[in-house]
């Protein structure tokens, strides 16, 4: 066996889990990847097997371990990233969730959101948690839980409900960093990153917030205890009689957004990154200073080394982005994503066609969690082709929406933006981003940013890295990107985008008829 060593990193996403090894120079030495099922039971609900994901979990770190031909004990430190907002209950004794976890997807609680709006309680929970009320985040997801688990899915069927089960601490919440670290090592702890996206997490004094655990009737003794993301105390180590046979320290956790801006190297003030996945994510870091958004964007937790202040960043959540393509899918007007590219250059436009993929409402800026998807402008010279450019360019457009809220929001004027996600190797998309935001476009040679970031958190924390200038140097520029298009025709098109997303803002508020 050689001395060299390695660092992990799990990244647990929307659709599948990946491990991925990397060496110092950050390059990637193997990778394992597996998908989940999406399980929806009913219209709007989404919800993931949280035992499927923690199995797939293992399975891919041993995988991606034989195929590098690495040894766990090469391993200095793991990094956790995850999909954020996902919420699991589980059991302590026994570790058994006691219901499948809601995705952040899920819309279930749409009418709870509704109730908190109607008491007044948008202004208070803007200013404790940065977020703008929505069921994308964990709170009502974990309310609804309490609620409704059934405790005969507990390991021993016990007479008490989960909440009260919960006040005594022997039913656990946690996001999914929780859920893994909780499996990997023992501890039930979460990241500050992720605790930032629970609307239950005060982001200016960093505690849990009492009036809103009220407000959600969350039990204090089932939360995690707080922890910053690269944690020179670690979040405990692997079991040495577990499935890695070795004691490898657990030190880094990022949820995936943020770990994408990490990945990046935006470790600056001003710096900024756009990650084109199942939805868009588009993050600033506003330095130590959490800025307050007027234009409907989130004020959220960017990172944390120990003993550091935290970094705080402005974020623009689109929900659908990536997952319009799939639906592309669905509907059969493509067989494969990578095919959109070629489709969409052999249009000169749209021909006059606007997609709004507001499958799931709409998220940042406008917040509306009744619109629905629309196409509008189409003629009967509409063709396949036509539609599917008009699904790329929203992905742009709404990006555009967000980059304007972003610099009304900060004052800060975006000249390059790094990209990464997916989507991002469809060149033409990259290109239409540069001209739709006018904007260099700058994709990193590193493709997966996400787990690279977590890694970096996991290696600062324990050495491996020793500082923030030597991962710079890892960071390098695949491909730039400048914009073409004449800006004022630019313009006049994303002018009618925004009417198109009128008309699905106005769309389907009500019951079906
Ligand atoms: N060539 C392509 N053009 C456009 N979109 C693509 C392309 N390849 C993949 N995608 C989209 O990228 C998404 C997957 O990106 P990924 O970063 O793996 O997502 P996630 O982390 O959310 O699971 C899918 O929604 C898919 O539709
Ligand atoms: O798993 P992804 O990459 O779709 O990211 C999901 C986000 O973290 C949701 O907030």
């Amino acid at each position: 066996m050689t001395d060299l060593t390695y660092v992990g990193a799990i990244d647990q996403g929307t659709t599948g889990t990946r491990f991925m090894v990397f060496d110092h120079d950050g390059q990637v030495v193997s990778s394992a990847y597996e998908t989940h099922e999406q399980i929806y039971p009913e219209p709007g609900w989404v919800e993931h097997d949280p035992v499927e994901i923690w199995e797939n979990t293992k399975s891919v770190i041993t995988t991606a371990l034989a195929e590098g031909d690495v040894d766990a004990a090469q391993l200095e430190a793991i990094g956790v990233t995850n999909q954020r907002e996902t919420t699991v209950l589980w059991d302590a004794a026994s570790g058994t969730p006691v219901y499948n976890a809601i995705v952040w997807q899920d819309r279930r609680t749409t009418d709870r959101v509704e109730t908190l709006e109607a008491e007044g309680l948008d202004e208070p929970i803007r200013e404790t948690t940065g977020l703008q009320p929505d069921a994308y985040f964990a709170a009502t997801k974990a309310e609804w839980l309490l609620d409704n688990a059934d405790p005969i899915k507990l390991e021993r069927s016990r007479p008490d409900d989960v909440r009260t089960r919960a006040e005594r601490g022997e039913v656990l919440f946690g996001t999914i960093d929780s859920w893994l670290i909780y499996n990997l090592t023992g501890e039930h702890v979460t990241e500050v990153t992720n605790a930032s996206r629970t609307m239950l997490y005060d982001i200016h004094d960093l505690e849990w917030d009492d009036d809103l655990l009220e407000e959600f009737s969350i039990p204090r003794a089932m939360l995690p205890e707080v922890r910053p993301s690269s944690d020179e105390a670690t979040y405990g180590s692997t079991d040495p009689d577990g499935f890695l046979g070795t004691e490898v320290p657990v030190a880094g956790a990022l949820g995936d957004q943020q770990a994408a801006l990490f990945g990046q190297a935006c470790f600056d003030a001003g710096s900024a990154k756009n990650t084109y996945g199942t939805g868009s994510f588009f993050l600033l870091n506003t330095g130590e200073e959490a800025v307050e958004s007027e234009h409907g964007l989130l004020t959220t937790i960017g990172f944390q080394r120990s003993g550091d202040p935290v970094q705080y960043a402005l974020e623009g959540s689109i929900f659908v982005t990536g997952a319009a393509i799939e639906w592309l899918e669905d509907v059969t007007l493509i067989d494969d994503p990578a095919e959109t590219e070629a489709l969409a250059r052999s249009v000169d436009s749209t021909d006059g066609v606007y997609v709004v993929p507001a499958f799931t409402g709409l998220g940042a800026p406008h917040w509306d969690q009744r619109a629905r998807g629309t196409i509008v402008g189409m003629t009967r010279g509409t063709r396949r082709e036509h539609i599917v450019r008009a699904t790329l360019e929203a992905i742009a457009y709404q990006t555009r929406d967000v980059a304007e809220a972003m610099e009304a929001d900060s004052g800060i004027e975006i000249s390059s933006l790094r990209v990464d996600g997916g989507a991002v190797k469809n060149n033409f998309l990259c290109q239409l981003q540069s001209d739709v935001i006018g904007t260099q476009i700058v994709r990193p040679e590193v493709d997966e940013t996400t787990a690279l970031g977590s890694a970096y958190a996991a290696g600062l924390a324990v050495g491996y890295w020793s500082d923030l200038e030597e991962l710079r140097e890892n960071w390098r520029v695949d491909r730039e990107f400048d914009p073409e298009m004449e800006q004022r025709l630019a313009d006049r098109r994303y002018e009618r985008w925004s009417e198109a997303v009128a008309c699905a803002r106005g769309w389907a508020r009500d019951e079906e008829v």
